[in-house]
């Protein structure tokens, strides 16, 4: 094995080193601009090229580690770190570090929330070109001494239509370049707002069926994580254009590898621009190698945020960070800093973890099973009983905005803190307001906390969840129109059903076929609000002779022929194994209306 390169940067510039002074570890290529700041009070290690064992060996003598993203911060790396005080990301993806167990042992990550975003965004901007112009091909074969112009004709951009999937700050960054271009641009991001969208001239779109079909070229801005694994593979692909190219300069792992070579190879993908892969880089013979290799791709390794310049950013925003902590101080960018203040802790901790599990399960529950937006929609948080007279809401606050965005964000909402939470909402146009009610007539609980969500004004659009805490455990109260009770942890099935003879059997014989363990089952039934609600309607049907039109968001279509009121959910405590497959077998389960799968 090649000696790893050691550089060691003191404030004397020789390589000896204080044993009192924190030391500071940087196993990657880091600008120096950064690195600069520690002249004089720390002492900087620059290894590069550590093998994962000699990481563990090292990482004791260390109070800093500085990475970006090919160093695995392991569990056990951090372990090992018994005087590691904060792991820093030189850049924005922090999948490459276990922030759970940072957490766990009180070390504090930091990264660049944005450093780099112009960096990648414009080498997204170089990946359109190369792909519609075969530029890549073009170079290859001039310095094979070819002179192919007949074969690599190219297409334009200007006037074509982009697709986005993931509207954050990489993919609104490409968004105004590519309309620079000439391009139209739409784009698909539950969480994005539809007034941001607008004033940058992209049409947001409900869901990716809607865009496929629709765009010449595609990019994806997610971050990589249990949803966004295989976003894009062959039934995705298979309903874009033949003539349609691909970009991905997010996370290898978005686009199922294997399925974007057979549409490259039959001729039903024209053509793709790669930055990131799968493995990194690509072992041999492994997809994500045919892929770089496939001569209708343009692929880089993993470049999107070198630059100069964005890695002088990154450098200087996480440098100036690991400065702070080292001296005591707090961070401007911790990826998993508190919500709650100590003092805090004992009272409001309980409600913190209630209001987050609310926005977990609204988003996993009504946005990604009966489909609309997070972003634009007005949500309330109404405090019943003893919450009633709290002065200070902000942790509450914070967990809504934290549990509403920890399924669809790269860090799992562990980088949303009290004193971010509420640029982050408007960030992604979430409006909240709160009203502390002195109504106790219907709290049967110390304390009740309800959600309520609306899409602007538009009438029928409410959604509401409703929970309470007992002892220090919380509990759900109201999912919707039911009336539950249950334990909002774990991973969980949702599904909306007809309270019929024979469903729980029917549903029980589905989840055992597929081998997936039951914890616990709880059938909730229409409150008393929803089935007076029901009755008044069904009367004023029969009134009129009219047919059922519901404009209640929970009922699904069919559902007026009598059976409505016998609606119910049933709510599976359930093993974290589910797969698509199992869900779309429950779907087509006799009298299941709707499934959704939620992981608290
Ligand atoms: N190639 C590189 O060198 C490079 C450089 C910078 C960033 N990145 C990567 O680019 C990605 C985006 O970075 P960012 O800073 O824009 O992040 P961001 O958090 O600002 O934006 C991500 C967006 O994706 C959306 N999203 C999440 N799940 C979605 C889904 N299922 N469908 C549609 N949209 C969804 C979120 O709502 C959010 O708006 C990250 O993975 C980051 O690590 C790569
Ligand atoms: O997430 C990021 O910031 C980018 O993927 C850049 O990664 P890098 O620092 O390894 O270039």
């Amino acid at each position: 094995m090649a000696p790893s390169a050691i550089e060691t940067v003191t404030s004397s510039g020789s390589s000896l080193v204080s044993s009192d002074r924190p030391r500071i570890l940087v196993p990657e290529k880091v600008s120096p601009d950064g690195l600069a700041l520690f002249k004089d009070k720390y002492d900087v290690d620059i290894r590069l090229g550590l093998t994962a064992d000699e990481l563990i060996a090292e990482i004791p003598r260390y109070h800093a580690l500085i990475v970006r993203s090919e160093t695995k911060v392991t569990a056990s790396v951090l372990a090992a770190g018994k005087k590691l005080r904060v792991v820093a990301r030189a850049g924005v993806g922090v999948d490459n570090i276990d922030v759970d167990a940072a957490t766990a042992q009180g070390i504090i990550v930091v990264n660049s929330p944005a450093g780099n975003i112009v960096a990648a965004a414009e080498h997204t901007i170089a990946l359109l070109l190369a792909t519609a112009r075969n530029v890549g091909r073009a170079d290859a074969g001039m310095k094979g001494d070819k002179w192919e112009r007949g074969k690599l004709v190219g297409v334009e951009v200007g006037q074509k239509t982009l697709g986005i999937i993931g509207l954050g700050k990489v993919g609104m960054k490409v968004a105004r370049m590519a309309i620079g271009l000439g391009m139209k641009v739409k784009a698909v991001d539950p969480y994005a707002s539809k007034d941001i969208a607008e004033q940058a001239q992209v049409e947001l779109v409900s869901d990716l069926s809607a865009l496929l079909p629709e765009v010449d070229f595609l990019t994806t801005h997610t971050p990589l994580m249990a949803t966004t694994l295989g976003l894009i593979k062959e039934a995705e692909l298979q309903k874009m254009k033949r003539t349609a190219r691909v970009l991905n300069v997010a996370r290898g792992g978005v686009y199922d590898e294997a399925a974007l070579i057979k549409g490259l190879d039959e001729g039903w993908i024209a053509g793709a621009g790669i930055d990131v892969f799968t493995s990194e880089p690509p072992a041999a013979d492994s997809t994500a190698s045919r892929l770089a290799r496939h001569p209708k791709v343009v692929a880089t390794p993993h470049l999107g945020a070198s630059t100069v310049e964005a890695q002088e950013n990154v450098s200087m925003d996480v440098c100036r960070q690991v400065a702070e902590i080292l001296r005591g101080g707090l961070p401007s960018a911790a990826v998993n800093a508190p919500l709650i203040l100590p003092e805090e802790y004992r009272k409001l901790q309980p409600f913190v973890q209630l209001v987050e599990k609310m926005g977990g399960i609204y988003t996993q529950h009504f946005v990604r099973s009966q489909g609309g937006m997070v972003g634009g929609r007005k949500f309330e948080l109404v405090y019943q009983g003893e919450l009633s007279g709290l002065s200070n809401t902000r942790p509450l606050l914070a967990a809504l905005v934290k549990g509403l965005v920890s399924s669809i964000s790269d860090s799992g909402g562990r980088d949303v803190n009290i004193v971010n939470a509420g640029l982050i909402a408007k960030e992604k146009g979430i409006l909240i307001s709160e009203t502390h009610s002195g109504e106790t007539n219907n709290v049967i609980y110390s304390s009740l906390v309800t959600l309520r969500s609306y899409d602007g004004d538009s009438p029928g659009s409410e959604r509401c969840i409703a929970g309470y805490v007992s002892g220090r455990s919380v509990y759900i109260s109201k999912l919707g129109q039911f009336s539950a009770t249950f334990r909002p942890e774990g991973t969980l099935l949702v599904l909306h059903n007809y309270d019929e003879p024979g469903k729980i059997g029917g549903v029980g014989m589905v989840l055992g076929r597929h081998g997936i363990n039951i914890r616990f089952m709880q059938v909730a039934s229409l409150d008393a609000e929803a089935r007076e609600e029901r009755a008044k309607r069904a009367l004023s049907q029969l009134a009129t002779g009219a047919g059922a039109e519901s404009d209640n968001p929970e009922a699904s279509e069919g559902s007026s022929n009598g059976k409505e009121d016998r609606e119910a959910l049933m709510i599976l405590g359930v093993d974290d194994t589910m797969s698509e497959e199992v869900i779309e077998d429950l779907k087509k389960a006799e009298g299941i209306l709707d499934v959704s799968l939620v992981r608290l």
